[in-house]
């Protein structure tokens, strides 16, 4: 097998000069400023080995990828009653779609649409209190990586999001009718917000994401972060609803778990054998990033990483 890093040398070069790019998120200044022609990529492979390419070291805002993230947390807090609150479904609709809500009174399909994200965020602030929830993901996420001062919570964003987000305001408001919101719903929301606007790296993403790749464990402390069940919870979670309702196309041409966010980040997972970001910040129309499951799509095409292929 070629080497991993001229296999995403080759891959960012060919995504360097692709015409076609998707189209940034626009709804907030800070998104709809970020140069269209990046991307970069970082992969950790079992042994710790990591292999960066392009703006790999480039802060993102990481946006719903953080939902991976709340929800591990989210399991560990509440174990297995938390599907009385939030479902384990693919919902086919749209991040902030509100339709399913209604009939299926105020429990969101997933952890991973809009909806279900603010329900466990309500989880977790009922458990940590709003500013406590805030930290608490934040040394998550720290304990994970090589350079923990290089994960951010970036203000401005979270300020922008919460005047914009009149569609996650109502998401929230519609569920606190059903008694799955429990918490007053602004304190719901400002975590929600400001995990929406952590800013991290290819680099550092793919070193959050190890845990994944190690049945729940970090392998930087050896530390369980969460259980190996729950792990194969969140991967299989990724698989059937990272991508909204382009995540029956991913799973097809990409075969990984994967979870995708506005700000054009993804992280997939090859269980056992690597973690990997990828971010070009132009999105499909599921908003997902285009470029991103493009380097992706190739990167398995060469590696056989799918998990769908019998030689896993
Ligand atoms: N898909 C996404 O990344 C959505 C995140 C965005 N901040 C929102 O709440 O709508």
């Amino acid at each position: 097998m070629t080497q991993i890093a001229d296999i995403i040398a080759a891959i960012a070069e060919e995504m360097r000069i692709a015409a076609e790019r998707g189209t940034v998120a626009s709804y907030i200044p800070p998104l709809a400023r970020v140069d269209l022609g990046r991307f970069g990529m970082a992969v950790i492979d079992a042994d710790g080995h990591c292999h960066i390419v392009g703006d790999a070291d480039e802060p993102f805002s990481i946006q719903s990828v953080s939902k991976v993230f709340s929800f591990s947390m989210a399991l560990n807090a509440m174990g297995e009653e938390i599907w009385a609150r939030v479902r384990q479904e693919p919902s086919g609709s749209p991040f902030n779609s509100i339709v399913q809500l209604e009939s299926e009174f105020g429990i969101p399909r997933n952890p991973f649409i809009n909806a279900g994200a603010i329900v466990v965020d309500d989880i977790l602030v009922a458990r940590y209190g709003k500013d406590g929830a805030q930290k608490r993901l934040l040394d998550f996420l720290r304990s994970l990586v090589s350079a923990p001062d290089a994960i951010q919570m970036d203000r401005d964003v979270a300020r922008q999001e919460k005047e914009t987000g009149f569609r996650n305001i109502a998401l929230a408001n519609y569920m606190r009718t059903f008694g799955n919101i429990r918490n007053p719903v602004e304190d719901t929301l400002d975590f929600y917000f400001h995990q929406c606007a952590l800013t991290m790296s290819c680099r550092q993403l793919a070193e959050v994401g190890t845990y994944l790749m190690m049945e729940g464990r970090n392998p930087r402390t050896k530390e369980q972060v969460v259980t190996p069940r729950h792990a194969q919870t969140v991967l299989a979670l990724m698989m059937m609803c990272g991508h909204y309702d382009g995540s029956g196309a991913f799973a097809i041409r990409v075969g990984l778990p994967g979870k995708s966010g506005v700000g054009g980040g993804i992280l997939a997972v090859a269980p056992g054998i690597a973690s990997i970001a990828v971010w070009s910040p132009g999105l499909n129309a599921q908003g997902n990033s285009l470029l991103g499951t493009r380097a992706l799509e190739r990167l398995v095409q060469q590696t056989g990483w799918s998990v769908f292929r019998p030689s896993y």
